[in-house]
């Protein structure tokens, strides 16, 4: 068995972590770390685990937990991990961070856009960007994983088969994505109180988003070039999901035609086909947040407008499970050579 320890354990995203790992085969959480809630029962913080997690909170001292556990995940705020990381800690004990602390590797970028400074920006190279279906090879071998968050994970994925295929310009990309509320965290702010989300749409963060880099930089990669996108969020009165509706334009074939849609689709089908966790839909069926609920898919597809000679791509996962703990896990799996399923082969729930 391998042994589990969450820093973090107490917020939406350490929640997601216990509920998916308490069904995994092969691992035993050791430690619920947390600052607010030591010594308290675990399930009395979260009473659906009542009967089913015994544990109470310990803190959240890694040097004590790395010596106790084979694999730590930290579910925290942006700099809290960068401030605590040595190299002590990652000899002992392999990391999966849900922050956003090691996925971007321009140390400037990340200072710039987070307004932070970055503690230990020494482990940035090193660490693998734990997109699964992108970064496989490189998760297996790594110390260190920076799991992507839930809009990122939704807009890189939903756009990356025709970005690395060079179908579209991605510097016309404009990606319009939707968040459930769980996506801001537990902790209590004016904004996501319910009379401010409910029966409410309202995008957030416009041009400023700390987002925008971290897609820029991976699908850059893609493209094989530096690129800049527009990327805008919303806040939308649902418990969980991400909605992506990407635009951009097409980019002519060798013989001087536009993509057809059979271009696109086969492009899509490269990539995603043996994908278990991606599922690309048929033909005009849109993706929907309800389908994907509680489940670490992905849902795709596209429509091309020969009109404008765009295409509209859209993605929806569930922001707690692929793009966050399910992910987490997926990463997991992929580091101590477990079925890449084992835990999150979770049925999407409706309605
Ligand atoms: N919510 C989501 O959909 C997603 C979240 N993420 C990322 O996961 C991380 C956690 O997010 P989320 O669960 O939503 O956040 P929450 O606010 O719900 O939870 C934060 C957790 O971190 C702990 N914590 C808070 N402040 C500190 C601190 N200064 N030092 C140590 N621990 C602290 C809290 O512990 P306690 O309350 O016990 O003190 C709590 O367990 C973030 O980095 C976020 O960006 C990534 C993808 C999706
Ligand atoms: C609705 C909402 O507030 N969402 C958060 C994103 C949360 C998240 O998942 O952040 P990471 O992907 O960086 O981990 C936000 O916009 O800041």
């Amino acid at each position: 068995m391998v042994k589990v320890g969450i820093i973090g354990a107490t917020g939406y995203a350490g929640g997601e972590l216990v509920r998916i790992l308490l069904r995994h085969r092969d691992v035993e959480i050791k430690w619920y770390g947390s600052r607010s809630y030591i010594d308290k029962k675990y399930a009395e913080v979260y009473q659906n685990m009542f009967e089913l997690v015994e544990d109470k909170c310990l803190d959240d001292n890694i040097e004590k937990l790395a010596d106790a556990v084979d694999v730590i995940f930290t579910a925290t705020p942006q700099g809290y991990l960068a401030g605590i990381l040595t190299e002590e800690i990652l000899n002992k004990v392999k990391i999966i961070d849900l922050s956003a602390d090691y996925r971007i590797k321009d140390v400037s970028v990340y200072e710039k856009w987070y307004k932070l400074e970055h503690k230990s920006p020494q482990f940035i190279e090193e660490a693998v960007y734990g997109l699964c279906e992108v970064n496989r090879d490189q998760v297996k071998k790594a110390r260190l994983v920076a799991n992507p968050g839930c809009y990122t994970t939704c807009s890189i994925l939903t756009a990356y088969p025709l970005v690395k295929e060079g179908l579209i310009d991605p510097n016309t990309l404009i990606i319009d994505a939707k968040s459930g509320t769980s996506g801001a965290g537990r902790g209590a702010k004016v904004p996501n109180l319910y009379c401010e989300v409910n029966e409410n749409m309202k995008a957030y963060g416009v041009t400023t988003h700390r987002h925008t880099p971290e897609i820029e930089e991976q699908l850059g990669y893609a493209a094989g070039k530096n690129i800049t996108v527009t990327f805008t969020p919303h806040l939308a009165p649902m418990n969980r999901g991400i909605l992506a509706t990407e635009y951009a334009s097409l980019v002519p074939k060798a013989d001087g035609t536009m993509p057809t849609a059979e271009d696109l689709r086969a492009a899509y089908e490269k990539y995603y086909k043996k994908e278990k966790f991606v599922r690309v839909l048929p033909d005009g069926v849109c993706p929907e947040t309800k389908w994907v609920e509680g489940s670490n898919y992905v849902d795709v597809n596209f429509k091309v407008d020969e009109r404008t000679g765009r295409v509209v791509m859209m993605g929806a996962l569930d922001n707690l499970v692929k793009g966050a703990a399910g992910q987490a896990v997926q990463n997991m799996n992929l580091l101590f050579g477990f079925d890449e399923a084992e835990g999150i082969d979770l049925v999407p729930m409706f309605p």
